[in-house]
């Protein structure tokens, strides 16, 4: 048979409707494919509905701090990078690279407050299109300034137009140097301070120290210099870092209350979706985030974040975040909500908020 007549064979008759079944059935499995990839790709993207395969984000304190194992800047630049979106990973563990957009200083910081609710925080902020974040804790201000504002930048996810970029450092909160840093590298830096009731954050500080050296003494003896006369140690740092307010006289020689937003703790576990709305608000981002994303997860006993469809992985956060913490004698919280009482005062009158510790 000659090549016109194979033409007119196919053109016609049942072997035309054949053919047009196989292109149409190739084509089904084609788009049946690319669907499949361009879905386990975005998976591992830290858009809008999903996070990183691995994240930094929800490792416990000590592995994800930098200092714990390896604390040269360089270890955490790779783990950055092995983080971040400029190293991601697909869910098959094959490295993807991100070369779009470029990496620029953060515009907004999480900068404090130590055991406030900072990890949480930037996990939900992570999820909004428009925000890109490092996971580890780059500790630039306190601990790393000597390497200089090429080595901070070095470390940000890159950004597209429209972008906001951030970290989350809390130690910044207490830091008398950091304010100054802060304002040399921008006037114009947006800062977000996470603060909970005192009390129970030094507790939940208590906690965490206890977990890495069982040998501590009790929360009690190193709370007090003098359990008779009940002095409180100011000088230990779970203690001192809920003195909020002369914290933030530091900062406020620096910066305008304006350039602040104050979150409360205790809400972003209650009303995450409300604590959410304020600090999109703040940011100057679409509310993206909305209690559309959130659901109360009975077992850890906090908001955790909706998995995406056809996806398996958890969405709270990690063990090392909102741990039991051990029970404290009733007087020994008593005379430490004296102690805060006016200090906290002193806070809700310098940022015109009342977050209701009593
Ligand atoms: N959604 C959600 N899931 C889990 N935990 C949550 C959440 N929201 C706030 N929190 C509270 O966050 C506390 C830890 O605070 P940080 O993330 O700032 O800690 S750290 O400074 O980074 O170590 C942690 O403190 P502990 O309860 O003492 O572990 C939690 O109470």
């Amino acid at each position: 048979m000659g090549c016109s007549k194979w033409r007119a064979a196919f053109n016609s008759g049942p072997l035309r409707a054949q053919s047009k079944l196989s292109v149409f059935l190739t084509m089904i499995f084609l788009f049946t494919y690319l669907f499949y990839c361009l879905s386990e790709y975005c998976e591992s993207l830290p858009g809008p509905a999903y996070q990183h395969p691995v994240s930094s984000n929800d490792a416990p304190e000590g592995e994800r701090l930098l200092g714990a194992h390896d604390a040269s800047p360089e270890s955490l630049l790779r783990r950055q990078q092995s983080d971040s979106p400029n190293g991601l990973r697909s869910s098959n563990n094959i490295s993807i690279t991100n070369n779009f957009g470029s990496k620029k200083l953060p515009q907004a910081i999480i900068i404090g407050v130590r055991k406030g609710g900072t990890r949480a925080l930037l996990k939900f902020l992570r999820v909004h299109p428009d925000v890109r974040a490092v996971g580890a804790e780059p500790h630039f201000f306190d601990r790393f300034y000597d390497k200089g504002l090429e080595w901070y930048r070095s470390l940000m996810p890159r950004t597209l137009e429209g972008q906001i970029t951030m970290e989350k450092t809390p130690s910044y909160f207490i830091t008398k140097e950091a304010p100054q840093r802060i304002q040399s590298m921008s006037r114009q830096a947006k800062l977000i301070v996470v603060v909970r009731d005192p009390v129970t954050r030094a507790v939940s500080d208590y906690t965490q120290s206890v977990s890495k050296a069982p040998e501590l003494p009790s929360f009690q003896s190193m709370a007090f210099r003098n359990t008779t006369t009940g002095l409180i140690d100011t000088s230990w740092s779970a203690i001192r870092v809920g003195i909020y307010a002369k914290h933030l006289e530091n900062w406020l020689r620096y910066f305008p209350l304006s350039r602040f937003l104050f979150v409360s703790g205790e809400r972003l576990v209650t009303d995450p979706a409300g604590e959410m709305g304020r600090v999109q608000d703040f940011l100057g981002l679409k509310r993206v985030v909305t209690d559309k994303h959130f659901y109360f997860n009975q077992t850890k006993g906090f908001p955790c974040l909706k998995k995406p469809v056809g996806s398996a992985r958890p969405r709270c956060l990690g063990k090392s975040k909102g741990r039991p913490h051990p029970q404290i004698p009733s007087e020994v919280l008593l005379r430490l909500r004296d102690f805060y009482r006016p200090f906290n005062l002193k806070f809700y009158q310098m940022t015109g908020q009342d977050f209701g510790w009593s």
